[in-house]
């Protein structure tokens, strides 16, 4: 399972003068993983982080397994590029469709939010709910970590393709948001679910509205609230926990740098520096959107 993972790789990564120093990188496809990022301002605020977004090719959700271990794989490299000591899939359409293949290839740690959401749901409640892309929801990943955790628990899973699109877009409180997210929930309600986890970086973005929505008694789990503290329990481990003061975080995406830093900026309460890495297969996705935009 994966504390363990971390220990299977070869750990010449580290042999810098001060590996704790090293950055740890964030990926998604958009600004899902700020979500992510948040948290570990929250519970890691020493580490030095790079956060990647690869806006040029979301959403991620409707691409096939072959395509997101393609993009993933590119984006580790590029990573490792930068130095960086650990990998955060702040993505769980990655995290389903790819972790398990990139954690055999590469050397250096790689966390996904799958296993710490499924944990942290088990422990709230017994009538689950799963809101996810459609990839991940037709991956089954949650359910299957889920019912391996615990087989007394019941699984529902809904797939709701509008939601990155939606956020993408800014369009959080565009009363059709609202509709939408009403849609996808009611199957859920109907079943009395006790817990709800939010199966896509995405969606805690969406949360005054969801919960707006939800039962009272309905408890919300954010996969990235525990990804980043399995995180910190993996820093110690290893001896890779940051004691210097800060530095900023820097962003790098895909797509359009002015885009993502206006977007970002709501959710990071201050605009990023956004620089754009270019990924060939990216760029021509890019241009295929500039084309279809104009
Ligand atoms: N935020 C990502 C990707 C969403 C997308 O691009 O479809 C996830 O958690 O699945």
């Amino acid at each position: 399972m994966y504390s363990s993972s971390i220990f299977e790789g070869n750990l010449d990564h580290f042999s810098d003068q001060e590996p704790q120093r090293a950055p740890i990188g964030i990926f998604d496809s958009g600004v899902g993983g700020l979500t992510v990022l948040r948290q570990l301002y929250r519970q890691l605020p020493n580490e030095l982080v790079i956060y990647f977004g690869d806006t040029a090719r979301l959403p991620y959700g409707i691409r096939s397994q072959a395509e997101i271990l393609k993009f993933v794989r590119e984006i580790i490299t590029w990573m490792q590029q930068q130095r960086v000591k650990m990998v955060i899939m702040a993505c769980n359409t990655s995290s389903a469709l790819a972790l398990e293949a990139v954690r055999q290839e590469f050397s250096i740690p790689i966390l996904g939010v799958i296993l710490p959401g499924a944990k942290a749901a088990v422990e709230q409640g017994k009538r689950i709910g799963v809101i996810a892309t459609p990839a991940t929801a037709k991956s089954n990943a949650y359910r299957h970590a889920i019912l391996e955790i615990e087989p007394d628990v019941q699984v529902w899973q809904v797939s709701c393709p509008e939601f990155v699109p939606l956020i993408e877009q800014n369009r959080i409180h565009d009363p059709y948001t609202t509709e939408v997210a009403r849609s996808y929930l009611a199957s859920l309600i109907k079943q009395e679910i006790d817990t709800l986890v939010y199966g896509c970086t995405h969606y805690p973005h969406l949360a005054p509205i969801l919960r707006s929505l939800l039962p009272p008694q309905v408890k919300l789990v954010d996969p990235a609230v525990h990804v980043v503290a399995a995180c910190a329990q993996d820093l110690d481990l290893l001896g890779l926990r940051n004691t210097h003061p800060p530095l900023p975080t820097r962003f790098a995406v895909s797509g359009c740098p002015q885009q993502f830093a206006q977007s970002g900026m709501q959710w990071l309460g201050y605009t990023p520096l956004v620089e754009q890495v270019c990924f060939m297969d990216a760029a021509v996705s890019q241009l295929q959107q500039d084309y279809v935009g104009h």
